[in-house]
């Protein structure tokens, strides 16, 4: 199926656009009451990431709504540890919970390599539903979580500002810690995989937790997986995303990918330096920003599409859009980098 807008993919690789592609992370989701009406309906989260044709409608809610130049597959990071045999609840207003933890050898022992087509193929279906109702109106992105932040998840049993039980691991049992990590990663590569058989036109993977580790610890337990999963997606561009590793850009330079995301605490001409004119780079307006007035939100997102420069760029912001966003103030932000970019 050709697509009818393709500027994401182009841009990804580098090829002349006519103007900056624009999405968001998080898109699909609490800011639009079009995507709360649904979730009302049912009896949970996962309810709707496990149900194709609904997860199909609140993808494609975002492209209709906010008319962004890419969707991303309304799913979450945390189907993998699931698929791996440690199920999660998603707690109302909480966040996530994992009833039973890793802890030892033989909890990692008893985590399988999952089958995609077994474990997930719900995610694989929710993909072909959604392309096939996007009708090739704008690419579709899938994605997964790095294995570190999986990993973090996997140990720490939730979300935590320290990660402190999960960190710990790494310095008691590193082979261990390695073990999980191959786990996770073999799981992550034959997911991915099928995600792109699915109809996935890009993959980003999102290293979350990234910036909570040293930055030895980093090179070790986290940078050597994703470059693997990196090689091993040759199909489609891939997008890394890792939260907080502003120490590691130069090593990211080296990544087998083709876009690299930046959050809101770096400094454009700084990441560009490290990683040189050979990738693109996505992000990274301060979510914050959209809290602003109008004026503002037009200010912030100029001076962000002047840091960037007119190539290699995939505006974005530099983490999830928050909930309680005014979805005005986020068409205003795609409006903007629409018109402003325009050559
Ligand atoms: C760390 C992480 C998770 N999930 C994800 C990440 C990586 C990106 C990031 O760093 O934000 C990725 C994710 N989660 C979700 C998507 C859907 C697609 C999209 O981006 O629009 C994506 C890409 C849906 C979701 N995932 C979740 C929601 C909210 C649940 C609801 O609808 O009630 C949505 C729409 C829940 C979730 N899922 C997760 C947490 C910590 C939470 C609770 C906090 C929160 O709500 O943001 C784990």
């Amino acid at each position: 199926m050709q697509l009818k807008n393709d500027l994401l993919l182009r841009a990804a690789l580098g090829q002349p656009t006519e103007r900056t592609p624009v999405w968001l992370m998080r898109q699909a989701g609490r800011i639009l009451p079009e995507y709360r009406a649904v979730r009302e309906r049912l009896s949970g989260f996962k309810e709707l990431v496990e149900t194709p044709e609904l997860a199909a409608e609140v993808t494609i809610q975002p492209v209709d709504l906010l008319d962004v130049d890419a969707a991303i597959i309304f799913s979450d990071i945390l189907v993998v540890p699931e698929a791996m045999g440690c199920t999660y609840e998603m707690i109302e207003k909480r966040g996530p919970l994992f009833p039973n933890t890793i802890n030892s050898a033989a909890d990692v022992e008893k985590m399988r390599v999952a089958d995609p087509y077994e474990h997930l193929n719900y995610v694989l279906e929710a993909i072909k539903v959604t392309k096939r109702e996007l009708n090739g109106r704008v690419p579709l992105i899938g994605f997964a979580g790095a294995p570190w932040t999986i990993f973090a998840y996997m140990v720490e049993g939730s979300g935590s500002k320290t990660f402190s039980k999960a960190r710990k691991m790494l310095y008691e049992d590193p082979a261990l810690s390695h073990q999980l990590l191959r786990k996770i990663t073999d799981t992550t590569i034959a997911y991915l995989k099928a995600q792109v058989a699915a109809g996935a036109d890009l993959i980003q993977v999102f290293d979350s937790w990234a910036g909570i580790l040293p930055p030895a610890h980093y090179k070790e337990f986290s940078y050597p997986y994703i470059a693997e999963i990196c090689r091993a997606i040759t199909d489609v561009p891939v997008t890394v995303f890792a939260k907080g590793a502003f120490f590691s850009f130069a090593d990211f330079a080296q990544l087998d990918c083709q876009v690299l995301g930046l959050d809101w605490n770096m400094n454009v001409a700084d990441a560009r330096a490290a990683v040189g004119d050979g990738k693109t780079l996505q992000g990274n307006l301060d979510p914050c920003a959209l809290y602003n007035n109008f004026e503002g939100v037009k200010r912030e997102t100029i001076k962000m599409l002047e840091a960037f420069g007119p190539h290699r760029h995939i505006a974005n912001l530099g983490h999830g859009v928050y909930p309680d966003t005014d979805p005005e103030k986020v068409k205003c932000f795609i409006q903007t980098v629409k018109e402003y970019s325009h050559r």
